[in-house]
C-alpha cells in the first residue's frame, strides 16, 4: 500500500521546490513530479518538512522534590502534533549510581509509550573509573551525546572532570554538550538575595546574571580546546555566550550552538508579572533583556546557531510552580514547549523575513540529524530516509493558549502568541498520526539508537 504527498512545496536545508513524495513500507521510496499511490493527500499550498527532531528535552524527570508534568505519553504527543517526529531526552545519572542504571530507567519510563521517535543524552554527574569505562557502552548501546551540568548542586561536574569527559569524547566519538552558568556562584548570590528577603520570581534572572553564562561558556570552550574535542553549547542564551562562541570558532574550534524559542521571543520583563505568575516563566538559564535577545537574532540570521531545541521542562503553576511562592530558589526550573517550537519559530523567524523557511529546516531537523547521528534515516525528504513528515499550512490562523495545547501543563508560557500558519497533518514512518491538527494515532514512537560522531 503506497501513499502519495501530492502538489506541496518540499523545503530542505538548500531548496525549496514544487513536488510529491511517494511512501511505501514506512520509507520515502520516490520523490519527483506527477507521482500519486494507492492513497493520495493533497498537499497545495502547504510546505512539507522533513520530520523535526528536538534534541533537549526532560520528560518524566524528578526535579526539586517534584516530577515534570509531562511524561513520555503526554509530552511525545503534544511532538508529534506540533511537527516533532523524534526527541532526545536526557537520561540522567543518580550521584553514586552508574549509567547503565540511568539507560534502564529512561527506557522504562520511555518505552512502549512514545507517539514519536525518541533517543537517550546521558547526563554525566558522577565521574569515576566505572563512569569511564560505562561511556563507551552507552555509545555501542546508540547513546552517543552526552550532557555535563556546571551549575545544580545534584548534578554538576568540576573542571577537571569536564576535562577528562571531554578527553573520552575523543575516543568514543561522541559529543558533549555542556550547561553553561557558574553554579558556586550563582548559588552564592541566590543565597545573598533570599538573605536580604529578596524572595519574588523577578530575582531568578536577577542571580543568574549574563557573566554567569559568559564565563562558564567561556571556561568549557577552552577546556574542549584543550582536550581537542568538539563542544556543545545547550540553550545558548546570552550574548556573552556568544562573544565567547565566536572566539572559539575563530580560533578554529568545532563549537555546535544549540538555543531554544523562549530567548528569542520572550524577555525577562515577564518575571515582575503579579501575582506569582513570573513564576511561569523560571527556567535556567533565565529569560534575558531586550539586548541578548537582538544578539541571538543576529546570530540566527547569520547561521551562527546550529540547532533549536526546546529544553522541554514542565510544571503545573497550581502546586508546582507554586512550591517557591516564599521563596524563588525553590521554584522548579523549566517550561513547556514541545509542541510550540516549529510554529513559534516559523512565525518569528520565517514568517517575518528574517530567514528564508530552509534555514529554518537544517536548525529543526537537518542539522539535529547530523549532530545526534541520526542522519542516515531522519532529517531530509531523501528517498530511502524514513517517512517521518509533516505538513504545514502557513496561510493557517492559530492562537497558542493553554485551552488548545497537548502538553499536560495548566499554562503555556506562548499564552496568546499568534502563529502564522500551522502543522496540518504529520507522518511517523509513514503512518499518518496527525491529520487536520489531531492526534489519530499514538504510541506508535520508536527507540532510535545512534551513529557515533565521524
Ligand atoms: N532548563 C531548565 O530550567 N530546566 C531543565 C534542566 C536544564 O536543561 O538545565
Ligand atoms: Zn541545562
Ligand atoms: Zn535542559
Amino acid at each position: 500500500m503506497t501513499t502519495c504527498i501530492q502538489n506541496g512545496t518540499l523545503v530542505t536545508g538548500a531548496e525549496t521546490r514544487p513536488g510529491d513524495l511517494l511512501i511505501e513500507n514506512g520509507i520515502i521510496q520516490k520523490v519527483g513530479v506527477g507521482l500519486s499511490g494507492d492513497h493520495n493527500i493533497d498537499a497545495t499550498g502547504c510546505l512539507v518538512f522533513p520530520g523535526f527532531i528536538d534534541g533537549h528535552t526532560h520528560m518524566d524527570m524528578p526535579v526539586s522534590g517534584t516530577v515534570t508534568a509531562d511524561d513520555f505519553k503526554t509530552g511525545s504527543e503534544a511532538a508529534l502534533v506540533g511537527g516533532t517526529t523524534m526527541l532526545i531526552d536526557f537520561a540522567t545519572q543518580d550521584k553514586g549510581g552508574t549509567l547503565k542504571d540511568a539507560l534502564r530507567v529512561w527506557h522504562e519510563r520511555a518505552d512502549g509509550k512514545c507517539a514519536c521517535d525518541y533517543g537517550f543524552h546521558m547526563a554525566v554527574t558522577d565521574w569515576n573509573e566505572q563512569t569511564r569505562r560505562e561511556l563507551h557502552e552507552m555509545a555501542d548501546a546508540g547513546v552517543t551525546s552526552f550532557k555535563a551540568y556546571y551549575a545544580y548542586d545534584a548534578l554538576m561536574v568540576d573542571d577537571r572532570e569536564m576535562y577528562d569527559l571531554l578527553c573520552e569524547m575523543r575516543e568514543i566519538g561522541g559529543i558533549l554538550g555542556v550547561h553553561c552558568e557558574n553554579g558556586p556562584v550563582l548559588d552564592r548570590l541566590r543565597e545573598k538575595a533570599v538573605a536580604a528577603g529578596h524572595t519574588s520570581p523577578a530575582w531568578h534572572p536577577r542571580t543568574r546574571p549574563s557573566i554567569v553564562e559568559g564565563e562558564a561558556v567561556s571556561r568549557f570552550l577552552r577546556i574542549a580546546d584543550l582536550a581537542g574535542a568538539p563542544a556543545w553549547i545547550v540553550h545558548l542564551s546570552t550574548a556573552d555566550g556568544l562573544s565567547e562562541i565566536r572566539a572559539a570558532r575563530e580560533r578554529g574550534q568545532q563549537v555546535l550552538v544549540e538555543s531554544c524559542p523562549q530567548y528569542f521571543t520572550l524577555t525577562e520583563e515577564v518575571y515582575n508579572k503579579p501575582d506569582f505568575e513570573g513564576a511561569k516563566y523560571v527556567c535556567s538559564p533565565p529569560l534575558r533583556p531586550q539586548s541578548d535577545q537582538d544578539a541571538l537574532w543576529q546570530a540566527l540570521e547569520n547561521g551562527e546557531i546550529d540547532i533549536l531545541s526546546t529544553d522541554h521542562c514542565s510544571f503545573n503553576f497550581k502546586g508546582q510552580k507554586e512550591m517557591g511562592r516564599d521563596d524563588f530558589t525553590k521554584i522548579p526550573n523549566g517550561m513547556p514547549g514541545i509542541e510550540h517550537r516549529p510554529t513559534v519559530m516559523y512565525t518569528a523567524a520565517v514568517a517575518s523575513g528574517r530567514i528564508p523557511v530552509t534555514a529554518l529546516c537544517q536548525m529543526l531537523a537537518e542539522n539535529p540529524a547530523k549532530m545526534f547521528g541520526v542522519w542516515s534515516r531522519k532529517g531530509s525528504l531523501d528517498v530511502g530516509k524514513d517517512a517521518d513528515i509533516v505538513i504545514y499550512d502557513p496561510k493557517a490562523d492559530f492562537t497558542i493558549s493553554a485551552e488548545n495545547q497537548h502538553h499536560n501543563c495548566d499554562y503555556t508560557p506562548f499564552e496568546g502568541f499568534r502563529t502564522a500558519g500551522s502543522v496540518r497533518d504529520v507522518f511517523l514512518s509513514g503512518v499518518h498520526a496527525v491529520q487536520n491538527g489531531k492526534l489519530v494515532e499514538t504510541g506508535r514512537g520508536r527507540y532510535i539508537p545512534r551513529d557515533k560522531m565521524r
